[in-house]
């Protein structure tokens, strides 16, 4: 016996196109689901995209719904459904970050319409079957198998705009997929090892893309990692990191990638007396002496954002949101203790570099 203990793991994986110039054959895979009216979905930004989709997509394309959200807002996600029936669509095409895919999902929770993701961003959402909804300032999230992608098309020229920035604090989201995969009460040796090397080759993405933003090759190991990152939380159960940051961001409207960013080296160092070896694996992936000041110094070094207060969280709401974070039991490798989460909020309210 190798001292393995025993464990079940279950991941669903769509399909993946892959490859520099792969957007070219997204008619083909319409055609392999056996589709033929396409509902593309995009945000306002990225309308230009999706009208290049359509366009590939010729007499498959039925309409573009390019009003995505981040956090999917549930008049947005029932306006997107209304025109998919309106339009008598067969398939949806979402092209854009995690907030389009996410309206895809929406889509297929409630219709089961066959979702073709294409990222351009690091995400992850791809890879799961967790869904989040947004209702008067609520965030609720889910899992339901309905709405994985059947197909994922992972182009790297597609990120090669991405801003620096943005590339940053979404390569610090797909990292914490992995970080809080390493300590999850259903992880598993395979999952230490998808976390470790998503980890590892997202984060050594990072100086090769400050040195060149459209190093296709940087972009392509990104969307690797971003997709081993995203198997790793689509196949475990999240704990306190991602908790608060759905808290920050569906109840006081906090940017998603931005606040994973801030929060990550926070989270970590509250949980981190409590998973050691996780701790070991991150700072191992990332080469550096600790898992949390490994991270905060990634983010630094790269010029994320450190602080909530400079990404809009207002100090008086920091009481509310340890409430929030605290108030449904979840698991988590350190019990939840809410002065101690409000602690770790006003660390990060302030972007004070954990010990
Ligand atoms: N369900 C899941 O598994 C899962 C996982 C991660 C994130 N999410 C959800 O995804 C959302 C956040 O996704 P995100 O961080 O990718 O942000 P996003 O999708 O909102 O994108 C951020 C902005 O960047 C723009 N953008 C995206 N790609 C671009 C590119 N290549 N070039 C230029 N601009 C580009 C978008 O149009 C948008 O304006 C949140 O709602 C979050 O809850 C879900
Ligand atoms: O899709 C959602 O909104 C919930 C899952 C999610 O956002 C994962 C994350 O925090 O990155």
């Amino acid at each position: 016996m190798s001292g393995v203990r025993d464990f079940v793991f279950q991941v669903a994986m769509p399909r993946v196109v892959f490859g520099a110039g792969a957007l070219q054959h997204v008619a083909r895979e319409v055609d392999a689901l056996g589709a033929s009216r396409v509902l593309v979905l995009s945000t306002p930004g990225q309308r230009a995209l999706g009208e290049r989709v359509a366009a590939l997509l010729g007499g498959r394309a039925a309409g573009l719904f390019a009003r995505a959200e981040m956090h999917v807002p549930v008049e947005v996600a029932n306006a997107a459904r209304e025109a998919a029936l309106a339009l008598g669509a067969d398939c949806a095409v979402a092209i854009g970050g995690g907030s389009t895919t996410g309206l895809g999902k929406a889509i297929a929770l409630q219709t089961a319409l066959p979702v073709i993701a294409i990222p351009t961003t690091y995400a992850g959402s791809e890879m799961t079957t967790m869904y989040g909804l947004t209702d008067a300032g609520s965030k609720t999230t889910g899992r339901d198998p309905r709405v994985l992608p059947r197909c994922v098309i992972y182009d790297p020229e597609l990120s090669a705009g991405l801003p620096f920035a943005t590339t940053v604090v979404s390569a610090m989201n797909a990292i914490a997929h992995a970080a809080e995969g390493l300590y999850a009460p259903d992880a598993n040796p395979v999952v230490d090892l998808l976390a470790e090397e998503g980890i590892r080759t997202t984060a050594s993405a990072l100086p090769r893309l400050r040195h060149d933003a459209r190093d296709l090759d940087a972009r392509g190991d990104a969307l690797i990692g971003a997709w081993l990152c995203g198997t790793v939380m689509g196949s475990i159960t999240v704990g306190l990191h991602h908790k608060l940051c759905h808290t920050l961001g569906g109840t006081f409207g906090l940017p998603h990638a931005e606040v994973h960013s801030v929060v990550l080296p926070h989270a970590l160092a509250y949980n981190a007396p409590a998973a050691p070896q996780a701790m070991t694996r991150i700072a191992r992936a990332l080469g550096t002496p600790t898992a949390p000041g490994g991270l905060f110094d990634l983010a630094a070094r790269h010029g994320a954002p450190l602080a909530l207060k400079s990404i809009g969280m207002q100090a008086p709401d920091l009481d509310r949101a340890a409430d929030l974070a605290v108030k449904m039991p979840y698991p988590n490798p350190r019990p939840l203790e809410r002065d101690k989460v409000r602690e770790l909020l006003e660390f990060a309210f302030e972007g004070r570099r954990p010990e």
